[in-house]
């Protein structure tokens, strides 16, 4: 592996015992989550990540989870309480021994949401600035060829104040990777740029990146952002990381309760895994579900109770369907509505219905469930 963390810790000098404490969830935790809780003030606990040369990662999280103090820890600007980080079997830093190598003999780059370029100097004496050990003509040659990797040869001799937000934060983008970094770290670079723009530019950086052959870890909130660019997603909670996997993995087979709220629209539904003719199969009130290949055996559960997660795209509005649900909520998002609904018995659901089926607050509408993945954790209650 090309860069490795293996259970790096963290705790911030002055963290009382009950400083970075966990901020309230919107779900209560499981009993598998309540035996991970965050060690006391510990910014960043335990977490081991891998990533291979050429690959992007994703880190994504609610706010405090710890995703720039991770940052920090690789950069070298935070001392390590635990574990090690290594980069192409390099070691950077390691608890155990006391190894710190200092930030600027890493060879990361780096790039910020403030992407802080100097205003006196032009774009090319920006994007240079980092190369001044290098020969005049390999400097410029330097600086040409990664103004081109970012679409911004033109605009070499331009002041900063001269470019759009974006076009700035392409040549802050530029800058990082003039050294050629083995590895750059970007903490919300776009989360100061319009939607539009955000959207624009994730889906060239990957380009650039890729381009580049650079391997890159990425911060930010935004879950669209998260898939368009990782290869990797990570989902951090109260300073782990609850799971590590491909952007279709974390979505389709979260591995923990964490990780099926924070991503997505759903709920979590009461649900019942029983012995079927076919093998198992879970009873919801929506219908059961058939398609359980990776679902836990019902042993696995005290009666087979489980909380399923339904996502609101496995649930289709269908005026066929013998399930009925009451329209609560709704919130329209261009190509479809997110409804908020309510069976007859009780249990919410949430789906995405296409935005020219506009019914009615407080309207029935038929529905039956699409799933192909099943997820299923403990029943809560
Ligand atoms: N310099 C510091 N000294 C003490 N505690 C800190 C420091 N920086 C961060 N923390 C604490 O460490 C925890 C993790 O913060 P961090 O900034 O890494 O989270 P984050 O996931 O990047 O958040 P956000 O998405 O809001 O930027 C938080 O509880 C925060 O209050």
């Amino acid at each position: 592996m090309f860069l490795a963390l293996d259970r790096v810790g963290l705790r911030y000098p002055g963290s009382a015992a009950t400083a970075g404490a966990a901020k309230p969830l919107a779900l209560p935790s499981t009993t598998a989550d309540a035996g991970k809780s965050r060690a006391a003030g510990q910014a960043v606990h335990q977490v081991s990540l891998s990533l291979s040369a050429g690959q992007i990662g994703v880190l994504i999280g609610p706010s405090g989870c710890g995703k720039t103090s991770l940052l920090r820890c690789i950069a070298g600007l935070e001392q390590l309480e635990s574990g090690r980080i290594s980069i192409a079997g390099e070691a950077l830093a390691d608890a155990q021994t006391g190894l710190h190598l200092a930030p600027e003999a890493r060879r990361i780059g780096m790039v910020f949401q403030d992407y802080a370029l100097f205003p006196h100097l032009s774009i090319s004496d920006n994007v240079g600035f980092g190369l001044r050990h290098l020969a005049r003509s390999e400097r410029a040659q330097r600086i040409q060829q990664v103004l081109e990797l970012v679409g911004l040869a033109h605009a070499a001799k331009r002041a900063p104040h001269q470019l759009s937000g974006g076009q700035q934060q392409r040549v802050a983008l530029a800058r990082a990777l003039a050294p050629a970094p083995r590895l750059l770290l970007l903490d919300e670079p776009f989360s100061s740029l319009d939607v539009d723009l955000r959207e624009h530019l994730s889906q060239e950086l990957r380009g650039i990146l890729q381009a580049s052959g650079t391997t890159a870890l990425f911060v930010t909130h935004d879950q669209a952002e998260a898939f368009a660019i990782g290869d990797v997603v990570g989902v951090m909670h109260q300073g782990q990381l609850e799971q590590w996997d491909a952007a279709y993995t974390v979505y389709h087979r979260p591995a923990t309760r964490f990780v099926a709220d924070f991503i997505g629209h759903g709920v979590f539904t009461p649900g019942r895994i029983v012995e079927g003719e076919d093998g198992p199969l879970v009873q919801t009130p929506v219908g059961q579900l058939k398609d359980i290949e990776a679902c836990a055996l019902a042993s696995a559960f005290p009666g087979g109770r489980c909380d399923v997660l339904l996502r609101a795209d496995d649930i289709v509005h269908d005026d066929l369907a013998p399930v009925q649900a009451k329209i609560e909520r709704k919130i329209f998002r261009g190509a479809d509505f997110l409804y908020t609904l309510r069976l007859a018995s009780g249990e919410q659901l949430m789906a995405h219905v296409p935005s020219h089926h506009d019914h009615q607050l407080g309207e029935w509408i038929g529905i039956r469930v699409n799933v192909d993945h099943v997820v299923t954790f403990p029943a809560q209650n």
